[in-house]
């Protein structure tokens, strides 16, 4: 965690926490509300990197936001917060569609807004294969999106 917080966090481009990991990296409990995204976002702007996307996944209700704070500009990045079990994997296929994005060349926030969307497509597509949580569908946005 030391070294996270010290050495890794000021190199990086981007970071995607959820709200678990958010709370600690902060050293907090808790972060209710759509003001305490925002307070969290600022303060993990702090520890570095140049953009943070703070995800809402594990918060409630009917829109799923996420957080984009670049140290200046505040953006809301909402979907419909789709009812399904089937959330396996949802974190890393958010964070390689924003990669991918980057790599193609798009600002941070053109990157984050794609991601959003690709992964909204994948959840709201999930796969309910398996004995338990499903994984997102990778396809979804390329078959349904367009
Ligand atoms: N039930 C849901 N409906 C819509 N979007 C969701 C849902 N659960 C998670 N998301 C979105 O999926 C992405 C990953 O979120 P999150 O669950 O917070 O991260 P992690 O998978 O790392 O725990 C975020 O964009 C979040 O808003
Ligand atoms: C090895 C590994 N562990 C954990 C996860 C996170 O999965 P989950 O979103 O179900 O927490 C991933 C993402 O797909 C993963 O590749």
């Amino acid at each position: 965690m030391e070294a996270l917080q010290q050495d890794l966090l000021p190199l990086a481009y981007m970071i995607t926490p959820n709200i678990p990991e958010a709370c600690r990296l902060l050293g907090i409990d808790q972060i209710r509300n759509e003001a305490e995204m925002q307070e969290a976002a600022k303060r993990l702007h702090e520890l570095g990197p140049a953009y943070i996307l703070l995800k809402g996944g594990h918060m409630q209700g009917e829109r799923s936001v996420d957080i984009l704070y670049d140290g200046r500009n505040m953006e809301l990045l909402e979907a419909p917060r789709i009812d399904t079990p089937h959330t396996h994997g949802t974190g890393c296929t958010l964070s390689a569609a924003i990669t991918a994005e980057l790599a193609k060349g798009r600002s941070a926030l053109e990157a984050a807004a794609a991601g959003k969307e690709y992964i909204t497509a994948a959840i709201r597509h999930a796969l309910a294969i398996g004995g338990g949580i499903g994984p997102t569908n990778h396809a979804a946005y390329r078959l349904y999106n367009n």
